[in-house]
């Protein structure tokens, strides 16, 4: 076995390869250049939704731990870059790229973010008295808070405060089934638990024990937002020493003036969604309240999807929304004149995706753009069926190896871990089903020499040992899905083992097929047909065949 030595000397060469491979390709496409753009037209797109993509700069923590980019925005394009280390063949780095409305760097400027992404929405809808909610989803540490704050900084110096017009506010919180008026919140005063939501005739949202204030100038309404997310539930994770356990609503109604304005702004940052990982040293209470987040998001995605269908179809609307599930969690409750298409007022949603840039965060970075790809796929007109696209969608991003009849053990760790998140919708990740044998990162840098690869260690596992690996480190208790999912993985494993070898090759979830290769440190990037695929395949079986005749001569 190699020296400890060797090895870290081997670990640190990988990862300056990765680094070099990374900046030799951004250099290629010319990435990270931002510039300046005057506010964009008003949105052409009927459903008046928009989907925004932005990751931060690395913190200061992050820099020190070693950690370092994978994400880069342009104006036009996100790209993500991460590791796969495939078991037959050489490691490299496949590359994904994602095209949102807004994609915005660490580096790019606040005033730029607004500008672009906000503030044509924000003048078309006091133009036409309607409802303008901004909101930002992403895992708990990626810049949600951040982005709300400063793009309420800039919203409100846009405020017409003048010939007599005012905003009314009101500032809530929601956990779980829990409404608190964070307005009537202070030091060491305890926030009553007793606000409540109710549907009118209407169909309308009713706040109830919710204390709504006036505000005359721009100091007033930032003043009020400040003490909001000042009393705002929170709690130290693995992410975030103060990690926002509840969604935040703002509701700033402006109103007055001699154009009589009656137009409403929702400034919404959501609870950060977490995966199956960060839930390892929750208690019980702590997980609870991580399914009920989660929960929520999924009824809130669930709504705006099906919200911004009905609203392209030109058949009668107001027999359809019953099917929304509005009634699903309070969050949608709060939001339903914001979304609900079939009521008579203007709408417009800007959602900003927000994504930590550095290695470890992969997995979270692909959870994010998978929720943000089931909202920006609607705004496409050719495609209508938004529940097959993301069907497929997730389904590339997940099996891409099956397009390639790449069976299971061909997958890289990153495949194979995405591949078990979807199967149990987050709640369950790879590490959880490894345990602690079978996770490298019990085992530090020198993994590679102790563990069985992932796939393996899956393979090998009896079904009790799945389903007590699942009930002990995702204190997942459906037993009966978890050993469904073990018979999928065998079936998938079986099926195509006899017949097909690793051929190095990856599809991103865009379809581009990227190959960097790591050990010669040379970026080729090519999009590869069918047909070349499988030359590549046959070139390799080729070549050893021809090794195994000569090493047996
Ligand atoms: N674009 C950015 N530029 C500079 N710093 C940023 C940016 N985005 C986020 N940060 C910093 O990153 C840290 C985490 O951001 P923030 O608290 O906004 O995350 P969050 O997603 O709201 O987390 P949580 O869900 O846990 O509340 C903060 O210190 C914040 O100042």
């Amino acid at each position: 076995m190699d020296s400890a030595n060797t090895l870290l000397g081997r670990a640190m060469a990988q990862k300056s390869h990765f680094v070099a491979t990374i900046a030799k390709h951004q250099s290629t496409v010319g990435a990270r250049a931002i510039t300046q753009t005057n506010a964009p037209e008003p949105s052409s797109s009927k459903s008046n939704l928009s989907v925004n993509f932005r990751t931060r700069p690395l913190s200061t923590a992050e820099i020190k731990q070693g950690f370092f980019p994978v994400l880069f925005c342009t104006e036009t394009q996100t790209t993500l870059y991460y590791p796969s280390f495939r078991m037959l063949t050489d490691s490299s780095v496949d590359v994904q790229e994602f095209e949102f409305d807004g994609n915005f760097a660490g580096e790019a400027g606040d005033a730029h973010v607004y500008e672009t992404a906000v503030q044509q929405k924000f003048f078309d809808v006091l133009n036409q008295n309607g409802i303008l909610t901004i909101m930002a989803y992403g895992q708990t540490g990626s810049g949600k808070t951040y982005t709300m704050m400063n793009i309420a900084e800039k919203l409100v110096n846009d405020f017409p405060f003048e010939n007599d017009i005012s905003a009314f506010i009101s500032i809530i919180e929601i956990q779980g089934d829990v409404i608190r008026d964070l307005s009537v919140a202070g030091e060491g005063r305890k926030v009553p638990a007793d606000a409540k939501v109710l549907l009118d005739g209407a169909g309308l949202p009713v706040l109830q024990n919710v204390a709504e204030y006036e505000a005359k100038s721009k100091e007033q309404v930032l003043e009020f937002f400040h003490h909001g997310f000042a009393m705002r539930t929170t709690r130290s994770t693995l992410k975030n020493a103060a990690s926002s356990r509840s969604h935040f609503i703002c509701t700033i109604r402006i109103c007055g003036g001699k154009l009589g304005f009656d137009a409403v702004v929702k400034l919404v940052d959501l609870a950060g969604s977490e995966t199956g990982s960060d839930k390892k040293d929750h208690d019980a209470v702590r997980l609870k309240e991580a399914i009920s987040i989660n929960k929520s998001l999924m009824s809130l995605k669930e709504c705006i999807r099906k919200s911004t269908l009905l609203s392209e179809t030109s058949e009668d609307a107001s027999n359809k929304s019953s099917h929304i599930p509005f009634r699903s969690s309070k969050l949608t409750m709060v939001l339903k004149d914001a979304l609900d298409p079939t009521l008579p007022r203007f709408t417009s949603t800007v959602v900003f995706a927000l994504a930590a840039p550095t290695v470890a965060d992969i997995p979270h970075t692909f959870n994010t753009y998978r929720y943000a790809l089931a909202l920006k796929s609607l705004n496409r007109a050719d495609d209508k069926d938004a529940s097959i696209l993301e069907h497929k969608a997730a389904a590339k991003s997940a099996e891409p190896a099956s397009q390639e009849k790449l069976t299971p053990m061909a997958w890289s760790r990153a495949k194979l871990e995405r591949w078990i998140e979807m199967q149990f919708e987050n709640q369950v990740q790879l590490t959880d089903l490894l345990g602690p044998r079978g996770d490298p990162s019990h085992f530090g840098r020198h993994a590679a020499d102790f563990v069985l690869p992932a796939w393996k260690f899956l393979y090998s596992m009896s079904a009790d040992e799945w389903i007590a690996n699942a009930k002990t480190h995702a204190k997942f208790t459906d037993a009966d899905r978890v050993g469904n999912v073990r018979e999928k993985y065998k079936k998938l494993f079986l099926k195509e083992r006899a017949t097909v070898k690793a051929d190095g090759l990856s599809t991103s979830v865009t379809g581009k097929v990227t190959l960097l290769s790591l050990e010669e440190n040379v970026v080729t990037e090519k999009k590869l047909s069918r047909a070349e695929l499988a030359m590549q395949k046959a070139k390799a079986k080729g070549a050893a065949l021809r090794a195994t005749s000569l090493s047996s001569k």
